[in-house]
């Protein structure tokens, strides 16, 4: 007899489950830990493979991973588009295949947007309860796509900061933004406006060049760059990346796609996951950057909590 059919969970069942980002954190920072334990943590995760489609300007990532601590086996397969010829597909795309590990078959088929957005703003979170500087006051948000939802959701739940700013390319996109948040949020007319003065700044644009500069910087200041995700785009200019102490999801994963850390040759402190254990310190009375590029046990863990919830009928 064969195995039964996987289920699919869509993006509506997936929200049901995962309705606030905040319920990873205790797996995420474990899976971190684990990451950056090497064979002793028991994650197995090579570094994505990425396809371009050079016609179309995109790109298909895919992320597969096991972590033994959890038993779980998935991979998640991404497309992120450069250039969107249709504003009503969102850029980034993504679906989390989820195999039963002691013998290979495929359980669920699981929507991976929302994953996608909420474990990386909850990753996030998580290197800025670490590295901000104590009584952080100001938040600066650059972009206002999907993961601008997400991480102001998360932060705004987290931490209480008396400003939050928005700075957008396209005005309005800010604009509808701040109005369709739960809260209070000043749209800045320049990058430069909204980042001065900030004590965290989260960077979450599709820019290919740098849209934040080291000398906008507040000494101290911790900086979440989670865009520029291939070895030739920017959202950090070099002065900021050399000056800062640099910490990064996996320390393979950025010196091969991170643009901002292979091009500024910045020098790597520490993978969030060290300091996470504590093998490395976490230094925030410096000015901090984590170069955040999206781990696939991130996937991992969020699809089994989505799918532990989904089969107890929760
Ligand atoms: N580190 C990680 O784990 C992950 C990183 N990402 C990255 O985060 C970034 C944001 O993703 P989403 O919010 O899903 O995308 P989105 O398409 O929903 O939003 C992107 C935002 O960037 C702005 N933008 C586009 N081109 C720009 C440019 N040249 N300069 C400045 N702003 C520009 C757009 O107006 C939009 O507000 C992307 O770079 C994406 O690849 C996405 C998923 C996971
Ligand atoms: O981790 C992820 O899913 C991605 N990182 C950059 C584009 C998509």
């Amino acid at each position: 007899m064969g195995s039964a059919p996987p289920v699919f969970i869509g993006a509506e069942e997936v929200e049901k489950h995962l309705h606030r980002a905040s319920l990873l954190l205790p797996a995420l920072e474990a899976a971190l830990g684990n990451f950056s334990s090497g064979a002793a943590g028991g994650v197995a995760q090579p570094v994505r493979t990425v396809v371009p489609v050079h016609r179309h300007g995109g790109f298909l990532g895919v992320m597969p991973a096991y972590s033994a601590a959890d038993d779980a086996l998935t991979t998640k397969l991404v497309t992120f588009y450069e250039h969107k010829k249709d504003s009503s597909v969102p850029s980034h795309q993504a679906t989390v295949l989820l195999f039963d590990p002691r013998n290979g078959s495929l359980k669920a088929v699981l929507d991976g947007s929302v994953i996608t957005a909420k474990r990386t703003a909850a990753v996030s979170a998580i290197a800025t309860k670490l590295l901000m500087p104590p009584f952080a006051e100001v938040l600066c948000i650059l972009g206002a796509g999907v993961q601008a939802y997400s991480h102001y959701d998360i932060f705004t739940e987290l931490f209480t900061f008396k400003e939050v700013r928005i700075w957008n390319r396209t005005k309005e996109k800010a604009v509808k933004f701040a109005n369709s948040v739960n809260g209070p949020v000043q749209v800045c007319s320049s990058a430069q406006e909204a980042v001065t003065g900030a004590d965290v700044v989260v960077t979450v644009t599709m820019a290919t060049t740098p849209i934040l500069f080291g000398d906008w910087i507040k000494p101290g200041a911790h900086i979440n760059a989670v865009g520029a995700s291939r070895p030739d785009w920017r959202e950090l200019d070099d002065e900021l990346m050399k000056n800062s102490v640099l910490f990064v999801d996996s320390r393979d994963a950025a010196l091969t796609e991170s643009g901002d850390v292979i091009l500024s040759g910045a020098e790597i402190f520490a993978e969030l996951g060290e300091v996470v254990k504590g093998t490395k310190p976490a230094l925030p009375e410096k000015t901090t950057v984590f170069k955040s590029l999206g781990m696939a046990v991130e996937d991992t863990v969020a699809a089994k909590f989505v799918y532990d919830s989904w089969s107890a009928g929760n």
